[in-house]
């Protein structure tokens, strides 16, 4: 008896310490089979290559020197937001409270179903090893976070030979924060580096690794006109279909669409989830689609402010670029958000600015935009710059495929010729102007982005906020 208790007390310690995960076996045979519905969940899924891979080599061009490098990645696989958990949870109390046998796809619920979400605290956070649903998930964002860092030191290790002490910087929000913790954990005990958490508040102004934060000028409705013509239809046929198999079930069209990001977090949490089984194939594409086109008009071309916004982070990475001669530091290591990220590429101009998505029908030949191929969980876009005899070339590199410019690619590897680039990148950034475009100074009087330069005298060692 006392045995017991003493094994039930430290039981107890342990679970709370979350390391040792009681409770039911690893489902082996599930986890793994449902990574081709990764693509279709707008981002919100597990990491994975860029599918447009263009087939150029990722290994640096023969007889060329890397100069430097940039890495802007987004943070790891994570729980949902507070709002999206409690819209999730919202849809799972109708299905518990549901008191008949489920039939069809949602037969799963009748088999001792655990919610995925079992700690609000691990709402807005990473996924880890300890806070994960199936002790063999395999898409954790710390875990995604730590090969990340073994792949990046495999591809780029020879950057760091003569130099082990180097700053890291992360947005202030905790999971940001966490993913580049993560990572300098992956990347191992040789190396001295100091994480610098950069202030993802409003009042940050443009010093920021979040410009999206200091926008009070943003609208999220702003193309509302446009999105709202997007055909929504199959998610009133996803409800039809439930509520048909399971009689007295009320499942609306935005329980349906919130089904998509319950799947997807799931996957996140648990390594597999049986909610992405109950959508055909043509229900992914259309979800994935209608991802596509609000990212596009709220945080991609189809936005005309967006070009400013992303500006005070591309004009910070071309002043870095032009300095790599006199810059001591050669790596330079960042993690924000996706909207970060999507605001950053339009700028440069490697989303197709050309075309306006269409919100009138699902476009093949006309979309090279998909938003989970640009910032899946774990996006990481990198800047290269090399050397190679007497000319110098930038290239980027998204998500593991070199993603060439489209109008400047002749150099080696398909890289832009340095004065080439500068001379590109002066037309991408005229006429921005992040501080006017967003009202900054409507809630911060800091008007230039310093902490690439000023880490060693700021020291920046923000407040961690779950946002
Ligand atoms: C330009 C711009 N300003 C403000 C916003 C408002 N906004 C919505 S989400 C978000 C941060 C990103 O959050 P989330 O979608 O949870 O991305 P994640 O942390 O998962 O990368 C911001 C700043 C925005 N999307 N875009």
């Amino acid at each position: 008896m006392f045995k017991s208790v003493v094994y039930s007390v430290l039981a107890a310690a342990l679970v709370n310490a979350g390391t040792i995960p009681l409770g039911k076996l690893a489902d082996v045979a599930k986890i793994g089979t449902q990574e081709d519905i990764f693509p279709f969940l707008g981002g919100a899924g597990p990491y994975f290559s860029f599918p447009g891979d263009y087939g150029i080599s990722r290994d640096l061009p023969e007889g060329c020197e890397m100069k430097q490098l940039h890495m802007l990645a987004r943070h790891g696989e994570r729980y949902p937001t507070y709002s999206k958990g409690a819209t999730i949870t919202k849809t799972w109390y109708k299905l518990s409270n549901y008191t008949r046998q489920f039939n069809g796809s949602l037969s799963f619920l009748n088999d001792d179903y655990e919610f995925f979400i079992r700690d609000n605290d691990d709402l807005e956070m990473e996924t880890t090893m300890a806070n994960s649903n199936d002790v063999l998930n395999p898409y954790t964002g710390e875990m995604d976070a730590k090969r990340h860092a073994r792949e990046f030191l495999a591809q780029y290790g020879y950057m760091f030979e003569n130099q082990t002490s180097f700053p890291i910087f992360a947005a202030s929000s905790e999971r940001v924060h966490d993913t580049a913790q993560y990572f300098i954990d992956g990347l191992g005990d040789q190396f001295n580096i100091s994480l610098q958490t950069v202030s993802e508040a409003m009042s940050a102004g443009a010093n920021t690794l979040s410009a999206g934060n200091a926008c009070p000028g943003w609208d999220e409705d702003a193309n509302d006109d446009i999105l709202d013509k997007y055909d929504t239809t199959y998610l009133g046929d996803i409800a039809k279909r439930l509520n048909k198999e399971n009689k007295g079930l009320n499942l609306t069209s935005s329980d349906a669409n919130t089904l998509f990001a319950w799947c997807a977090y799931e996957l996140n949490a648990r390594g597999y989830s049986d909610v992405c089984d109950i959508f055909t194939r043509d229900e992914l594409v259309h979800y994935s689609y209608g991802q596509d086109l609000t990212s596009f008009y709220q945080d991609g071309p189809g936005y005309d402010m967006i070009r400013s916004v992303g500006a005070n982070l591309f004009n910070a990475t071309l002043k870095l670029l032009k300095q790599s001669e006199i810059q001591d530091q050669k790596v330079w290591l960042s993690f924000t958000h996706d909207t970060d990220i999507l605001n950053y590429l339009t700028t440069i101009g490697i989303i197709d600015d050309k075309n306006n998505l269409t919100a009138d029908y699902v476009p093949f030949m006309d979309n090279t935009f998909h938003k989970s191929w640009y910032v899946p969980q774990g996006a990481r876009v990198y800047t290269e710059k090399f050397q190679c005899s007497n000319s110098t070339y930038v290239r980027y590199a998204i998500n593991d495929a070199v993603v060439p410019i489209e109008t400047c690619s002749t150099g080696p590897g398909f890289s832009c010729e340095v004065n080439d680039f500068y001379d590109y990148a002066e037309k991408r950034v005229a006429g921005t102007d992040f501080l006017k475009v967003c009202n900054v100074s409507s809630v911060s009087n800091v008007t230039e982005l310093t902490f690439y330069w000023d880490w060693h005298t700021t020291h920046y060692n923000d407040t961690l906020l779950k946002q």
